[in-house]
């Protein structure tokens, strides 16, 4: 079963496209899930995604069709991705924001500011003895750096991997919210910084990618149990080609940096769509920041939005279809979300993954090997194996997060035990 929403949108007109066309449009739509696509050559090619909302589509209907369920989902500890995708002046960044974060009547109001009210309104009508905490994080990729949009001083964060967290942008400012009003605000703090990193660099927010991440964790009285539940938005950068582009010098680097990474975004979509059922091959997430960051949303704990933006306009024919079939191939993703417990025990019991050893067991395992028998070198390994100690810290920071990782999994072993103890007695 597929877990990636794939929806298409085609915004209406500009007044420029309408002084080089007039009315025509390149789309013909069939039904909500369907529609005729026109190419440059007059070709039809025929589209099915999950949901298409035409040129007269309510910035609500995205919100609920392709968000909702996500952000239900985020306050339950199941991660989520809604990815805005398409060329430059597609409406990635409408459809996102809406005209304004904080000053926007209610019907044009983008994805950012519904998916903060529904955060809250969900957390209002759970259980009132579990404690929720929201904290958000905004970055920008720009030339292959992640910068942190609450701090323009972190401008080079680095990104880890973590077992019980899994990605981890290092040291990365978050930002508690309480509420939907603190949280606009925050937006906005963040989007006003990334003008003025813009204005810093001489570059456009076109051309890099901004990260949205909200981490709700949960909070249960009883046991103390934590669950956590991670949402990502990503605006990201113009789609176009780069010989459309006509860029030079600077420009065409970042425009090549960009084609980069969003053809490793499609590689990693095609590595996860070929691959065989159950069986793991090699997926490439480490070629680009963007895939980097998103592993954890592609590759499985997740549920997945991609909202597919286009211009209905003959002028951006060619570039629409390239950013439908970039939708098209997506679809094939499958994916299989899961409760985020802060233990790897849900791990092991369904088999989803099994911690591999890497060359710092090798190492020690074959140092042992040296003194002890085979029989006790075996037994050494399956330990390193189901305590998933696999990565050699190279860093303070890797060593704390690898500690925090084991103190988290025996904290939890002790629970498990005692609450064992507990149905004895
Ligand atoms: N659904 C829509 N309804 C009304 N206006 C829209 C819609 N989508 C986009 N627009 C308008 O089209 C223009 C371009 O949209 P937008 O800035 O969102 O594009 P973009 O894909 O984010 O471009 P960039 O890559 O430069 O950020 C804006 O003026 C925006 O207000």
């Amino acid at each position: 079963m597929s877990h990636i929403t794939v929806c298409a949108r085609f915004r209406p007109l500009s007044s420029k496209e309408r002084r080089d066309h007039g009315d025509s449009v390149s789309v013909q739509s069939l039904d909500s899930e369907t529609f005729i696509f026109k190419d440059e050559k007059e070709e039809d090619f025929t589209f099915s995604f999950d949901r298409v909302f035409y040129q007269g589509s309510e910035q609500v209907d995205v919100y609920e069709f392709l968000a909702l369920p996500i952000v239900r989902d985020a306050v339950n500890a199941i991660n989520g991705t809604i990815i805005t995708y398409g060329q430059t002046g597609a409406g990635k960044t409408y459809s996102m924001e809406g005209p304004s974060i904080l000053e926007c009547d209610q019907q044009k109001k983008g994805l950012l500011p519904r998916v903060v009210d529904g955060l809250f309104q969900c957390i209002k009508s759970s259980d009132e003895a579990t404690k929720y905490t929201i904290k958000l994080s905004m970055v920008e990729i720009y030339m292959e750096k992640v910068r942190d949009l609450f701090d323009l001083l972190k401008d080079n964060i680095q990104i880890k991997e973590s077992k019980v967290h899994g990605i981890l942008l290092s040291g990365v400012t978050e930002v508690s919210i309480l509420d939907s009003t603190e949280a606009l605000h925050s937006l906005s703090r963040g989007i006003a910084n990334r003008a003025v990193g813009e204005t810093q660099m001489n570059m456009a927010s076109s051309r890099s990618h901004c990260v949205y991440i909200f981490t709700v964790q949960q909070e249960f009285p009883k046991d103390k149990r934590i669950r956590t539940g991670k949402l990502i938005l990503v605006d990201l950068a113009g789609s176009e080609k780069v010989e459309k582009t006509g860029a030079e010098g600077k420009l065409l680097d970042e425009a090549k940096t960009i084609n980069k990474s969003l053809s490793a975004l499609g590689n990693v979509i095609n590595a996860l769509t070929c691959s065989p059922q159950g069986r793991a091959n090699h997926i490439p997430y480490r070629d680009s920041k963007l895939t980097r960051i998103l592993q954890d949303a592609l590759g499985g704990n997740s549920r997945t939005a991609l909202l597919c933006c286009c211009s209905p306009s003959p002028s951006n024919a060619s570039e629409s279809l390239s950013t439908l079939r970039f939708g098209a191939r997506a679809k094939h993703i499958k994916a299989s979300p899961r409760v985020s417990h802060n233990d790897d025990k849900y791990t092991k019991k369904h088999g989803t993954q099994s911690p591999s050893k890497d060359g710092s067991c090798e190492r020690i395992l074959n140092k042992l090997t040296e003194k002890l028998d085979i029989e006790d070198v075996n037994l050494l390994e399956e330990l390193f194996i189901l305590e998933g100690i696999f990565s050699y810290p190279n860093s303070v920071e890797d060593l704390e997060l690898t500690l925090e990782d084991v103190a988290l999994r025996t904290i939890s072993s002790l629970q498990e035990a005692l609450e064992e103890l507990t149905l004895i007695l």
